[in-house]
């Protein structure tokens, strides 16, 4: 479908796919989200697989919105600067949605950094492992003069890590590595880098063993204990404030060249 986004069959029932811009660290650029996206709904609908894993090529998970080149969204010819914003934050809401809503257990092999929208993508699975000394995690919209508060961050990590570590790691920007995500949970466990995806197909064929109709339910109603409001609207209200920071201030701009020439970024406002 897409040299961006890899789909193979590591063991029977089980599906990896494998974001695969490595080169700028599996950002979400729009070219590869829509075909994540499509191929997350396309393998939802395979009655042969009963898990899927998700990983990053190269050294990356995931590096979060492309500073670089993200691409255009099919759809938008004649749209407003506006209008555009909306659709381009729509779009990777609903990658989030994808992977909530998929049949299967979504299992995240976080191989690297998960940064901003890598760690949304991340804490959409059900269940993450990552690979000690390599993985780290960032509520980066925070580092780049937006709000950490995107593609239900602040609805997902809270339920995951508890309100008090979930303020302090989104209002603080900081990076949580690999060991101390499993401490308090982010992720369930942090293992060796090579038998990251070994771990994860491990898991997998527990799943598989099991009945479907038993871990579908399972997984939903998991995830309906969970939500006490809804991520859909909170995801609307969380979009609404990103864009507005995103679109009233040259935050994000300064940011990204503050990472090109390799200095701590200056905010107006
Ligand atoms: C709605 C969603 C909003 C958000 O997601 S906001 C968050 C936006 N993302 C970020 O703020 C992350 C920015 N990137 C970084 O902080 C670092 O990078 C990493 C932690 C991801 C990795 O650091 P290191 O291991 O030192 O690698 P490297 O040399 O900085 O990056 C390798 C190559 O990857 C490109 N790259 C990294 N992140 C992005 C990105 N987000 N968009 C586009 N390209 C990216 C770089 O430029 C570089 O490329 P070259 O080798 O050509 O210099």
């Amino acid at each position: 479908m897409s040299d961006f986004v890899l789909v193979e069959r590591p063991r029977p029932h089980v599906a990896l796919v494998t974001l695969n811009r490595p080169e700028r660290m599996n950002a979400m650029a729009f070219d590869v989200m829509v075909p994540f996206r499509d191929t997350l709904a396309g393998l939802s609908r395979d009655n042969d697989v009963r898990v899927v894993v998700v990983t990053g090529a190269g050294r990356g998970f995931c590096s979060g919105a492309d500073q670089e080149s993200p691409g255009r969204i099919p759809g938008i010819d004649g749209l407003t600067v506006s209008t555009i914003a909306l659709r381009s934050m729509e779009l990777l809401d609903d990658v989030v949605r994808t992977l909530r809503r998929m049949h299967q257990p979504v299992i995240a092999a976080v191989n690297g950094p998960a940064i901003g929208g890598g760690l949304c993508l991340a804490l959409a699975a059900d269940i993450r492992l990552a690979a000690s000394g390599d993985a780290y995690f960032r509520a980066a919209g925070i580092n780049n003069g937006l709000t950490a508060s995107e593609l239900g961050l602040s609805y997902l990590l809270p339920r995951a890590i508890g309100s008090s570590r979930a303020f302090e790691i989104m209002l603080s920007g900081r990076d949580v590595d690999a060991a101390e995500a499993e401490r308090v949970g982010l992720v369930s466990r942090a293992v060796e880098p090579d038998g990251l995806l070994d771990a994860c197909y491990e898991l997998a064929e527990r799943i598989v063993g099991f009945s479907r109709p038993g871990v579908e339910l399972t997984k939903r109603m998991l995830w309906a204990g969970l939500d006490a409001g809804s991520l859909e609207a909170h995801m609307d209200h969380e979009g609404l404030g990103q864009l507005f920071v995103r679109l009233t201030t040259r935050n994000f701009e300064e940011a990204t060249r503050a990472r090109r020439q390799g200095r701590p970024p200056r905010f107006a406002d």
